[in-house]
Order: structure tokens, then C-alpha cells, then sequence
């Protein structure tokens, strides 16, 4: 026999009620009777709690009842035969007409008991089971309407009863047995005492009606359903991508639901653990889904943990004494004075000192709690062996919960690490003593990135979401958001790395979107729902929003979003930038930036800062980690002038074929930037730095290829019309270059500290002769690259392989 638990949702309109009879149905068919526990229609609980707390403030009640009436009416109308409405109505009615009475006696009295307050609300379930009974009837012959009141034995603990688990199973056997082969529509939530006084089972109540009622009977499965995909491994109002777990254990369930996961009343598992029931959590709305099986063992399954469990509201508590806290007697004291006043204490925890002690309750409690410790303990404080409580409000506590934890070491690192990366102060830690769960007490305004730090996690093989924050949407820029869209689906499938842009900026315009802006319209969107540009404000918004796994990115060649830099490091986000400024700026400012991000434990990525997306930055990086040592490097790392060099070869002239290399996308913003040599200068410059020489700008030797009047241009209109004029002079270069047989090359040295950059003239014989397009080339010689030295080669500009290597710099973000 199985137990099948409908809750408020599944019987919350006749639609509804509709798939919970094809579910029953289904059930029937497949040879089993089963029994059939229904909640109150979806909402109806929270309305006779209304009802009557406003009938005992002496407030009106009858156009709740009225609500009532209506919603249970027109599910008669729709799903009943006419023929056969009208005894519905007549018991519906005779239900309805007590309950005002109830009310109407409440109100005289302006006194609700809780006795009172269970009899109201039985009102919801009766008048749903009976109703979901006569609907049932008309295909189910037989089907039998059972209040539970009948069947389920409490104490007198009104509000929260406690089950006579004994007696109970006598009543529900015997009444099964005597029904044997009819199909039992039983009122979940409620019960009654020994004088037949009805009583409910606490929030949540009909779940456990289900087990108990499952646990009498020796049932094959208690199938709870309800409109979720059964437990998942986070708040998927918070994880969006938290996802439904197939298998859990009785104890990991009860963990998981403890913090926060409603989805099934925790003392339900009880009867069903002891018994070795299934419990079965089971959508209604999605039945092809399999949902979660509760069992007596977690499964098997390669995930380190189950889920996270979060409260979002808690309260602690510090105790600090030498005198007094960590004493023999008084965690004693303090926990059983908490436990007599029914205060729930969630988590405890106490400082190696022993001095401290910092627990955690309900905020609802948090000052009654505080009443009662300073009464308690009230000569202490006098004595001053013990500080008066402090409070702190506004917290959450974030679980991760799972069996398998026990025999999976790093499971705390782990958590630790993800939320240390993401900021995340951590106030308190405790582990659960069957090492289940450990818990962690953070700031309530971090608990939706720590959730989705902790889940990307430790989940990372099922996916990790990057946010990035984007400035600057030029050439690079745009490039950059055609590359992220065409790749969406290719990392999600092969890496499991899904990047969202969150917000985006340029000079004019700046826009977010925290669910990601889609990317194929990023501009129109930009314009229509985008707001003025202001970058402090963009930063802001950014650290506003405090989103897991967060990017900042720099696609400006602009000097102002740098000042930000150090803030957005200070607030644990990367930066991955393809803007040379700042590493070529002051060498402070180099060395307080890289500093920063370490400190933070954020990344901060600049590999196209030299020579476009060209592993070089990076090679270097890895030659400098593994001990080697730097003798020289040599290099072209200007794209636009190898680009020039090698095509000012045949008829355009020179400023034409500038031209040309800007149109392509070669050249910085302002090409007079490339061929100055300052954009070659600081590329040197970053590498020396990188190879541990603490250089400033002007200790680089600059060789000019252009005239003076050239260089002091003050427009880039002014430039092209001077270089223009210049035309014989790069001529009468190109031809004494021809006549020896060589090519012009724009060449930068490191070696003994010393930085230089020259314009040379290369015959067939030198590695850098043979380039074309706006390639570069670099040649480390090393302690063990000696004899030949270790060479890069590729096109060093252009924006799409820029916008590749900015891509490849962010999904080794976090990485
Ligand atoms: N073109 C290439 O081959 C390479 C370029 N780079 C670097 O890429 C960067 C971008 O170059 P392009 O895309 O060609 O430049 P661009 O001029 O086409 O675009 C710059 C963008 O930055 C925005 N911007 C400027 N100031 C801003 C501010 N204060 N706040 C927000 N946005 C701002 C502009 O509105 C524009 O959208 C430069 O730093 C350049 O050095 C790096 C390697 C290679
Ligand atoms: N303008 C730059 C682009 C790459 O950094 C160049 O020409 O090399
Ligand atoms: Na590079």
C-alpha cells in the first residue's frame, strides 16, 4: 500500500485537483489502493489564521468566509455532475456554518485559545478532503471521506501535538482494515486528544500525517506531493541553477529541511525512518519527473555534498566572561533556561578560550532570549564574571549539508575558499557533530552570493556562472560580446562555464541587467534602456549588486576606470583588462595593483596588454615561477608598425598605409599612440616589470621613426596631414632599406635592466627578417632557454584576436 500527500498547491483549484485525481488514478491502476492524505486548498490555512485573529481583535470575518465558501464552491461547479452537487453543497455548507460559529463565538469572547484555533483551521482540510472525496466518488466507487480526528491520537499540546504513536496505529489499522479496498481520503494536519478534542500537528502537519498514517500500515512508499521537483540542492528562489537530487538519506533530508528547505516537514521522516518507509518527493505538476527518494542510505552518487541550506533571518547572541562562560555548568544553565522558555537555538558555537560563547536563534526570540539570560544570570553580570549579551541582527546562516562529507576531506576548505574569494565575512563557524553539516554565520546582505559561490563551488562540474561587468564597448568591446555569444553554448556544453554580462559601459551609456543582458541586441538595448554613463556609479552598482564570481572588465583605453581598480580588487571582484594604462603608469601603481588583487585573492589578468592575445604575458609569468632567470628579451610588439613595414613595400604611401592599419583595427584609439612608440614603450615596459625590474616610463630609451613635426601633431587629423607631409622621407627610407637588401623593424630590447626601443634595418639573416601582416615576435633567452632562445609569433594586433585573448583571460578567472 502506498501513502499519497497532496499539499495545499496540488489541491488549490479544480484544474489542479484534475491531475491529482489522474495521479491517484494512475496510482489505482497500477494495482495499488492507495490511501490519499489531503491538505486545504492552497492559502486557505493562512486565511482561517487571519479569520480568526481578526474575529478575536473583534474584527470582521465575513468576507474571508465568504472567500472560503467561493473557492470550495466553484470547484464543485467544475468538477461535479449537477445531479450530484447538491448534498456537496449541503455538507460543505453545514462545515462553513460552524466555522462561523466558531468565529462568531471568538469574536464574542474577543479570546482565541489555541484549542480554539485547531478546531478553526480543521475547517480547511475537512472541507477540502471532503470535497476532493466527492470529486473522486464519481469514478472511485467507494471512495471514502475520512477525517482524521478518527484515526490520529495526540496529546493535548494544541497547536503542535504530539503524536500517541501506539494508540494511533491501533485506530488507523483497524479502521484501514475494516475499509479494505476503498479509497480513503483522509484530512491531513489534524488529530484529536482523548476527549476527542481536535488538534493539529504544527505547520507542515499533513506530511507527517502521511508518514504516520504510512508507518500504521507498513506502506511501500509516503509519495509527498507538491509543486517542486523535489528537494534541491539550494533555494532555487536564490540558486537558480540549484537542481532537483534524486537519492537522500532520512538524515540528510532532515538536515537539509531543518535550514530552510520547506519542502517537507522534518518529523515526518521519523516514523518513516524507523519503519524504512521511502519517502518520495514527487511534483505534481511535472509528473514524468522522478523527483527525490528518501531512503534509509544516501545513494551513491560523486557529489562531495547534497545541498545548501540557508536561513535568511537569524539573530546571535555573545556571551563573554572569563569569570563565567566556558565554566563546567554554565553552557548547562544557559541551554536549559533557553530550552524550558521554548527558545530554538539553530547553532552554537564556542571560542577556543573558552571565553566566548555565540549562539544563534530565531530574530523573533532574540530579545526575550536576552531577558531571560540577564534574569538568570543576574549576580554574574553584577560580578562582572560575565559581560551583558550583545546582539547581532541582520544574519543568515548558509549550511552545506551532506553524508558523503565525512569520508571527503577539504570539504570545509573548500566552502572557506569559495567564500573568502567572493568576500565574504564569515562570523561564526559550526559543524555539526555527526559532521552532516557545517554551518557558517555571514551578513544577510551576502547570503545570495554566498549561495551561489558555495553552490558554483562545489557543484562547479554542473556548471559555473562568471557575471562580468564590462566598460568599454569599442572596437575591442563589441568584438569581444560577438565572441561571448557565438561561444554561449560551447563553453555550457564542453567547459561548463556560462559567462554573463551583467553590465556594460562605455562614455555615453551604461546598463545592468543582473540576470545577464542578451548579447544579440546588446546596443539597441544599451540605447532604449540604458542610463547615462558615470563610471563611479557603474562601480557602485557593481559592488551594489554583489554577484558570485565576479569580473570587472577594462576595453577603454581610457585612464579613468584604472582609479577604480584597487576598490574593485578591495571588494574581492577580478579585473581583466586588455587596457595598457595601468600597468605602464607609475611603478607603484603597477606594484600596488598586483599587490591588491593578491591580498584579495582575485585574479588580475592582462595578457593582452602585450601583443595582443599572443601567450606572453603568461609565458613570462611561467618562466619567472619556475626559477628561470631573464637574460634578454628582444622583440616586435607593435602590430600597426610591423603592420606598416611590411606593407609600405609597394605604390600607397606611408600615411595612407597608417591609414589602412587603423582602419583594420590595428592601431590604439589614437594611432598616433602607436607610432610615437608609446604604445610599444609601455608593452616593454610591462614586461620589464614582469621580469622583476621596478622601471618607470621615461627609463625606456625611445628611437623616434617620425619627424618632429609629426610627433607634436595636436590633432590626429593634424598627424595624417603631417605625415602626409612626410611622405619623401619615409620614402628615402623604404628605398635605402631596399637597396641593402633589408626591411625596416621596429625593435625593443630588455637586457641588464636596460630598455630600448629602435627603428633597425634587418637583413635575411636575422629572425625577426621574415614577418608579415601585423605579426610580432618575441624572443626570451633564459638561464635555460640559452642556446635557442624561446620565440612567440602571431599577429600581435587587430581586434579579433584581441577580444579572444580578453575571453581567455576571463574564463580563467577563478580557475
Ligand atoms: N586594437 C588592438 O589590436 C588592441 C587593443 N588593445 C587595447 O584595447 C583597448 C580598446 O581599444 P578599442 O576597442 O580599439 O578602443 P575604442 O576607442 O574602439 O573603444 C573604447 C571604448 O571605451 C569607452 N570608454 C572610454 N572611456 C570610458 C570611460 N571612462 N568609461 C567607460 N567607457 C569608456 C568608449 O566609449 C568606447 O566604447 C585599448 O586600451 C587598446 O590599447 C589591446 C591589445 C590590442
Ligand atoms: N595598437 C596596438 C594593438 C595591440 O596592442 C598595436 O598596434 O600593437
Ligand atoms: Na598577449
Amino acid at each position: 500500500m502506498k501513502i499519497l500527500k497532496f499539499g495545499g498547491t496540488s489541491v488549490g483549484s479544480a484544474d489542479s485537483i484534475r491531475s491529482v485525481l489522474d495521479i491517484v488514478r494512475a496510482s489505482h491502476e497500477s494495482g495499488a489502493c492507495p490511501v490519499v492524505v489531503l491538505s486545504a486548498m492552497g492559502g486557505v490555512t493562512n486565511l482561517l489564521t487571519q479569520l480568526a485573529e481578526n474575529a478575536a481583535e473583534g474584527r470582521d470575518f465575513a468576507e474571508g468566509l465568504a472567500e472560503m465558501e467561493n473557492r470550495h464552491f466553484s470547484v464543485v461547479r467544475q468538477l461535479i455532475g449537477v445531479k450530484h452537487q447538491n448534498p456537496v453543497f449541503t455538507k460543505l455548507k453545514i462545515y462553513l456554518n460552524e466555522l462561523e460559529d466558531l468565529l462568531q463565538g471568538v469574536f464574542n469572547l474577543r479570546e482565541l485559545s489555541p484549542q480554539s484555533k485547531d478546531l478553526i483551521l480543521s475547517y480547511g482540510e475537512r472541507c477540502s478532503a471532503f470535497l476532493v472525496s466527492k470529486v473522486a466518488e464519481q469514478y472511485f466507487p467507494g471512495a471514502l471521506y475520512v477525517d482524521a480526528t478518527q484515526l490520529i491520537r495526540t496529546d493535548s499540546h494544541f497547536g503542535s501535538a504530539h503524536v500517541d504513536q501506539v494508540l494511533s496505529e491501533q485506530l488507523i489499522n483497524t479502521f484501514v482494515t475494516s475499509n479494505s479496498g476503498r479509497l480513503l481520503f483522509v484530512t491531513g494536519f489534524i488529530a484529536a486528544n482523548e476527549q476527542g478534542r481536535v488538534t493539529t500537528l504544527g505547520r507542515g502537519g499533513s506530511d507527517y500525517t502521511a508518514a504516520i498514517i504510512g508507518a500504521a500500515v507498513g506502506a511501500t512508499a509516503i509519495e509527498i506531493w507538491t509543486d517542486v521537483n523535489g528537494m534541491l540542492t539550494a533555494d532555487p528562489r536564490i540558486v537558480k541553477k540549484a537542481f532537483s537530487l534524486p537519492v537522500l538519506s532520512y538524515t540528510e533530508a532532515m538536515e537539509l529541511s531543518y535550514f530552510g528547505a520547506k519542502v517537507i516537514y522534518p518529523p515526518t521522516m521519523i516514523p518513516a525512518f524507523l519503519k524504512k518507509i521511502p519517502i518520495v518527493i514527487r511534483n505534481t505538476f511535472n509528473t514524468a519527473f522522478a523527483g527525490t527518494i528518501i531512503q534509509h542510505d544516501s545513494g551513491k552518487t560523486a557529489l562531495p555534498i547534497k545541498g545548501i541550506s540557508s536561513i535568511p533571518e537569524i539573530s546571535v547572541i555573545n556571551l563573554v566572561g572569563s569569570g563565567m562562560v566556558g565554566r563546567a555548568g554554565f553552557s548547562g544553565r544557559l541551554f536549559t533556561l533557553l530550552a524550558r522558555e521554548q527558545i530554538n537555538v539553530v547553532l552554537i558555537t564556542q571560542s577556543s578560550s573558552e571565553h566566548s560563547i555565540t549562539f544563534a536563534v530565531h530574530p523573533g526570540d532574540v530579545l526575550r532570549a536576552k531577558g531571560l539570560i540577564e534574569n538568570e544570570f543576574e549576580l554574574e553580570l553584577v560580578a562582572n564574571k560575565l559581560s551583558p549579551p550583545e546582539i547581532e541582527d541582520n544574519l543568515s546562516v548558509l549550511a552545506i549539508v551532506g553524508e558523503n562529507m565525512k569520508q571527503t576531506p577539504g570539504m570545509s576548505g573548500k566552502l572557506f575558499h569559495a567564500l573568502g574569494r567572493n568576500g565574504i565575512n564569515v562570523r561564526a563557524i559550526a559543524q555539526g557533530s555527526s559532521e552532516y553539516n557545517i554551518s557558517v554565520i555571514i551578513s544577510q546582505s551576502d547570503l545570495s552570493k554566498a549561495l551561489n559561490a558555495v553552490h558554483d563551488a562545489f557543484f562547479a562540474q554542473l556548471n559555473k556562472t562568471l557575471h562580468v561587468f564590462n566598460a568599454g564597448t569599442g572596437n575591442i568591446g563589441t568584438t569581444l560580446f560577438r565572441q561571448l555569444r557565438e561561444q554561449h553554448r560551447f563553453l555550457l556544453d564542453h567547459n561548463d562555464i556560462e559567462i554573463k554580462v551583467v553590465g556594460i559601459a562605455n562614455s555615453r551609456r551604461m546598463l545592468f541587467n543582473g540576470d545577464g543582458i542578451g548579447l544579440s541586441d546588446w546596443e539597441e538595448q544599451l540605447q532604449r534602456a540604458g542610463e547615462q554613463a558615470d563610471l563611479a556609479k557603474f562601480v557602485s552598482r557593481m559592488k551594489l549588486m554583489n554577484l558570485p564570481n565576479c569580473v570587472f572588465i577594462d576595453n577603454t583605453a581610457s585612464e579613468q576606470p584604472i582609479r577604480y581598480y584597487e576598490e574593485i580588487f578591495k571588494s574581492n571582484i577580478s579585473v581583466v583588462t586588455c587596457n595598457k594604462i595601468a600597468n605602464s603608469g607609475p611603478y607603484n601603481q603597477y606594484r600596488s595593483l598586483k599587490d591588491t588583487a593578491r591580498k584579495h585573492g582575485v585574479d588580475f589578468f592582462y595578457e593582452t596588454n602585450v601583443g595582443a592575445g599572443l601567450p606572453i604575458v603568461r609565458v613570462l609569468r611561467d618562466l619567472m615561477m619556475s626559477g628561470d632567470r631573464i637574460i634578454r628579451i628582444e622583440a616586435i610588439l607593435s602590430g600597426t608598425i610591423s603592420y606598416i613595414f611590411n606593407n609600405f613595400t609597394g605604390g600607397a604611401s606611408f600615411h595612407e598605409v597608417v591609414s589602412t592599419a587603423q582602419q583594420l583595427g590595428y592601431t590604439e584609439p589614437d594611432p598616433r599612440d602607436d607610432l610615437k612608440g608609446t604604445d610599444f614603450m609601455r608593452k616593454m615596459l610591462i614586461l620589464a616589470r614582469d621580469a622583476g625590474h621596478p622601471l618607470e616610463p621615461e627609463d625606456v630609451h625611445l628611437g623616434a621613426i617620425l619627424p618632429t613635426a609629426c610627433t607634436q601633431a595636436a590633432s590626429v587629423d593634424e598627424f595624417y596631414r603631417e605625415l602626409a607631409a612626410a611622405d619623401d622621407y619615409f620614402n628615402d627610407l623604404k628605398l635605402k632599406a631596399q637597396k641593402e637588401n633589408k626591411v625596416l623593424r621596429y625593435i625593443g630590447k630588455l637586457e641588464d635592466g636596460q630598455v630600448s626601443i629602435a627603428l633597425e634595418l634587418v637583413g635575411d639573416g636575422h629572425p625577426f627578417f621574415a614577418l608579415s601582416g601585423s605579426d610580432n615576435i618575441i624572443s626570451f633567452t633564459t638561464e635555460r632557454y640559452k642556446e635557442r632562445p624561446l620565440v612567440v609569433k602571431g599577429p600581435g594586433a587587430g581586434a579579433e584576436v584581441t577580444a579572444a585573448g580578453v575571453f581567455a583571460d576571463l574564463v580563467n578567472v577563478g580557475a
